[in-house]
């Protein structure tokens, strides 16, 4: 089955002051239909800009990109159509001099020719689709709640049927509760609907809860990818223990925790070898010389560790 995403050695640098900012340093995966594949890492591995690099923000430096097996580059009207993105703060993201009903409506205005009858229907189906009524229409976005707007930019982003959502910290600008509710819905659509998503967020039990398959990114590179349950579990990557060890009052933390010191290293002359080394209590020699790939170990999960086993046990 062609998968509705497909990255392979995707790479994003910016030229800065101090030098070449490796955002996104070989970013390979892929996302099969119906699947969520949940992307999490700390503020400033990268996420961000992958996503954006996907729904095409920003430009790749090299590698390549497909979306529904076609390269985005050859069309962005069809990129415009097949990938959409639900950001963090939907008061950023809507208009806030719009009613909710225009919201939208505007893909559908831009992209498709129908009349505004028909596009009334569309919007009113949409809006019941993510729990939202015809009172809810006529609103402005700021007379809504946080989880009412969120609603809205899924509403407005489903609107032309996307091969591909790109949720990027959907959930985190809202109380515990409302994240459940929202997570919940996107959990129904995908079931009714059969929608693909890429759901990034910076904390790994929301990701767990929602995704299929994690891929956990550190410094631009991804460390450990696999089925979400083999990941939470099995945590083979001394980056991913410090994720759940992170996680408050988590009881699937390990006794032999690692705990994390100081920020993520800044991607303008990122450690040798493993750019994760510089943090982790288990680093050795060969770690500050050699860059670990990620291997295979197993029920579909891939660590980029030098000592992924011999942790495994530790
Ligand atoms: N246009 C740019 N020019 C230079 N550096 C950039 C640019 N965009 C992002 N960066 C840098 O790239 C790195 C990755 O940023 P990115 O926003 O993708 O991380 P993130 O994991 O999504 O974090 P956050 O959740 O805080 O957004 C950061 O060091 C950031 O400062």
């Amino acid at each position: 089955m062609t998968p509705v995403l497909k990255t392979q050695d995707l790479k994003v640098h910016h030229n800065t002051a101090r030098g070449q900012l490796k955002a996104v340093d070989g970013i390979s995966l892929s996302v099969a239909p119906g699947e969520t594949l949940g992307l999490v890492g700390e503020s400033g591995c990268g996420k961000s800009t992958l996503a954006r690099c996907i729904v095409g923000i920003n430009t790749p430096t090299s590698g390549t990109l497909e979306v529904a097996g076609v390269s985005p580059e050859k069309s962005r009207l069809a990129r415009a159509r097949a990938v959409q993105m639900v950001f963090q703060d939907p008061s950023g993201a809507l208009n806030p001099r719009l009613t909710v009903e225009r919201i939208i409506g505007e893909p559908l205005q831009i992209h498709q020719r129908a009349g505004r009858e028909a596009r009334k229907a569309q919007v009113l189906d949409l809006a019941r689709k993510v729990g939202l009524s015809d009172y809810h229409l006529e609103r402005l976005p700021h007379e809504l709640s946080g989880g009412q707007r969120q609603r809205v930019s899924i509403a407005r982003a489903l609107a032309l049927n996307p091969a591909l959502l790109v949720c990027d910290e959907a959930v985190s600008a809202l109380d515990v509760s409302v994240q459940a509710q929202v997570l919940n819905l996107l959990l129904g659509l995908q079931r009714d609907l059969g929608l693909t998503y890429l759901f990034i967020s910076h904390d790994l039990s929301v990701v767990r809860y929602i995704s299929h398959r994690i891929a956990v990114m550190y410094l631009g590179r991804i460390v450990e990818i696999g089925p979400a349950e083999e990941v939470w579990h099995r945590k083979m990557h001394p980056y991913t223990r410090a994720l759940v060890a992170a996680i408050p009052d988590e009881s699937a933390r390990r006794t032999d925790a690692v705990l994390l010191d100081g920020d993520v290293p800044s991607p303008v002359n990122p450690p040798s070898g493993c750019t994760f080394r510089t943090r982790c209590p288990f680093a050795q020699a060969r770690c500050s010389t050699e860059v670990p790939e990620l291997r295979d170990q197993g029920a579909g999960l891939s660590v980029a560790c030098h000592f992924a086993e011999t942790l495994y046990t530790v």
